[in-house]
């Protein structure tokens, strides 16, 4: 085993950490700048060290100031496993002096930070990068184990993130280097005396607020966005998902920023929340998450804010749709993380004429789903956790008593719940507004398109949607009238590539995400206006 890892074979002997490893699979350089290799050789040697230091016995530290420590308040929070419904992990429950600590260290950081040139803090970006997709294997147990999600889909996460860190350092270097020049004598009145120069500078503190259900990749692309731009960052990880955002964080470590530009405080959402997003040391909110954004946007101070929240996908299909291919984007669509992505299509309206032949397309679909353990890489894993399986099954409840049809038989094992599609749901019956952020999908029966864009639009969410059909003025003219951020046409909603704009309207959210957004909204344009005593091209 390498150097590098001696610490989690440490904690697997502790029976904290389970998972296997080989020399292939986490030793080399693969795919690492050779400029990184002579640094991670330091790494090996260093990180036995760094990582007995992100543990104090059974309990993960929180990371402020450089340091991995124990909080005061001498409380822990439990970290449930969904598959076990057992407690796995143990985190700080970090109090509010340990916050305003980090806050100050935080702005102090920050100053210095901004005065680092570009090139340097890209540098140390790539080199988080590295590290990061280097630690893959074990991040991505931690995201097997607090959220369930299926092993294979874990690792692509922390791959994804990695490759998130380097192409926001790539694109951080390119337009924060850009600026604009204006005269004055484009305006009525003006003569050319004055020229105008503007650029992009940092925020301040940035906090971030990830979900469960993304906690590497979306907690990466609020940090990465905010780093390269001058800020510094405060991470306030998921409760579930905490330990993988910790395995994350250290990575950055690791990778030798600034003490203090970046530390991750844990605790409950519903303890410590309040205090982070009004705390004054705060210069701008990055969260997704649920309804629980609608809230800090009503009490958060006068800062920019960027709010990704919940979303009712749905998938419009046509009558001369390739049923084939929507069968196959409604599974990959509604059932991928067993529905707990924002972008899941959460409802299928489909044209009446056609409604039987898909349903039984996906039907087919569905019955090939394995359903299990994220271990086993089953399709069909556990929802993260009991009060959220509740939910579903109430939603469930609520369509069987009003009548919607139930193409398989609702089947539930502690927090493992069957995928389960519900044909002829109305608009009377919960589930057709609300998300499950879970394995079951309703299909509404649509006589026009009309009606389709009817439902869409009488959501309060506004997140992506999509259309079927081979008609592709008819698609780009429904795409229109969907009142959601994005529309895809022929595909399933999807966040990624991760650069591409995201955004919600109305309760989905507030700006736009996609690394290049992301770079623009956590900076401020700043304008120097050169005053000449006389126009200029007056001279000879
Ligand atoms: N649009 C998008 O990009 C995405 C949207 N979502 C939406 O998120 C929801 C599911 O994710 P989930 O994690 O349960 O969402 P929540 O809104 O419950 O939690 C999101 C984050 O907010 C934290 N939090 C909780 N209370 C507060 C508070 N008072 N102040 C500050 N932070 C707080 C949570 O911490 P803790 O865990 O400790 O409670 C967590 O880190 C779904 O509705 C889904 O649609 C999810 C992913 C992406
Ligand atoms: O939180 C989510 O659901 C993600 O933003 C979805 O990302 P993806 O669509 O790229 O899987």
């Amino acid at each position: 085993m390498s150097q590098l890892f001696c610490s989690f074979h440490a904690l697997e002997s502790k029976g904290l950490l389970h998972f296997s490893l080989n020399q292939q699979q986490v030793g080399g350089n693969r795919g690492v700048p050779t400029s990184y290799m002579a640094n991670h050789s330091v790494l090996r040697i260093s990180s036995c060290k760094a990582n007995s230091e992100i543990l104090d016995g059974e309990a993960y530290k929180y990371y402020a100031d450089g340091e991995w420590k124990k909080s005061s308040s001498g409380k822990l929070v439990p970290i449930i496993n969904p598959t076990t419904r057992k407690v796995h992990y143990k985190v700080q429950a970090c109090t509010q002096e340990e916050v305003n600590k980090v806050m100050e260290t935080a702005k102090i950081a920050q100053k210095s930070w901004a005065k680092t040139p570009l090139w340097k803090r890209a540098e140390l970006l790539h080199k988080a990068a590295s590290i990061l997709k280097e630690y893959k294997t074990p991040i991505a147990e931690s995201l097997v184990k607090e959220i369930a999600k299926p092993a294979k889909d874990a690792v692509t996460e922390v791959v994804r993130s990695g490759d998130l860190v380097s192409y926001c350092a790539e694109e951080g270097v390119r337009i924060l280097g850009e600026g604009k020049f204006l005269v004055s004598d484009s305006f009525p009145g003006n003569d050319r005396t004055k020229y105008c120069l503007t650029s992009k500078i940092p925020l301040g503190v940035v906090l971030a607020i990830p979900p469960f259900n993304y906690p590497v990749n979306l907690a990466v692309s609020k940090i990465a966005p905010a780093l390269i731009a001058g800020n510094s960052l405060v991470l306030k990880p998921p409760t579930q998902g905490a330990v993988s955002c910790l395995h994350m964080v250290h990575c950055f470590h690791l990778a030798g920023f600034p003490k203090g530009l970046i530390s991750c405080v844990t605790g409950k959402g519903s303890e410590i929340g309040d205090f982070l997003t009004m705390h004054p040391g705060v210069s701008c909110i990055s969260f997704t998450g649920g309804d629980t954004g609608i809230a800090i946007s009503k009490k958060a101070g006068m800062i920019p804010l960027q709010m990704e929240l919940g979303g009712k996908d749905a998938c419009i299909v046509l009558e001369d749709a390739d049923l084939d291919l929507v069968a196959a984007n409604i599974i990959k669509g509604g059932f991928s993380y067993s529905g707990q992505r924002c972008t899941a299509v959460k409802v299928v309206l489909v044209m009446e004429s056609v409604a039987d032949a898909l349903v039984e397309k996906v039907n087919k679909r569905v019955a090939k789903l394995t359903v299990g353990p994220p271990e086993e890489n089953s399709d069909i894993t556990p929802v993260v956790s009991e009060s959220s399986a509740n939910f579903i099954e109430g939603l469930v409840v609520d369509a069987k008593q009003k009548g919607a049809t139930f193409c398989q038989e609702y089947k539930r094992d502690g927090n493992l719940i069957w995928p389960l599609l519900l044909d002829n749901v109305r608009p009377d019956m919960r589930i057709a507004w609300e998300e499950p952020f879970g394995p079951v999908l309703p299909v509404i029966r649509i006589t026009s398109v009309e009606e389709g864009i009817h439902h869409c639009n009488a959501s309060n969410f506004g997140l992506q949607g999509c259309v079927f059909t081979k008609d592709i003025n008819k698609a780009i003219l429904i795409g229109d009238a969907m009142e959601t951020g994005t529309v895809q046409i022929n595909s399933a909603p999807a966040r990624g590539p991760d650069h591409f704009p995201f955004q919600g309207i109305k309760d989905s959210g507030i700006g736009s995400q996609g690394i290049t957004n992301s770079i623009n909204m956590m900076t401020k344009i700043k304008t120097t206006v050169i005053n000449l005593p006389t126009p200029s091209y007056s001279m000879g």
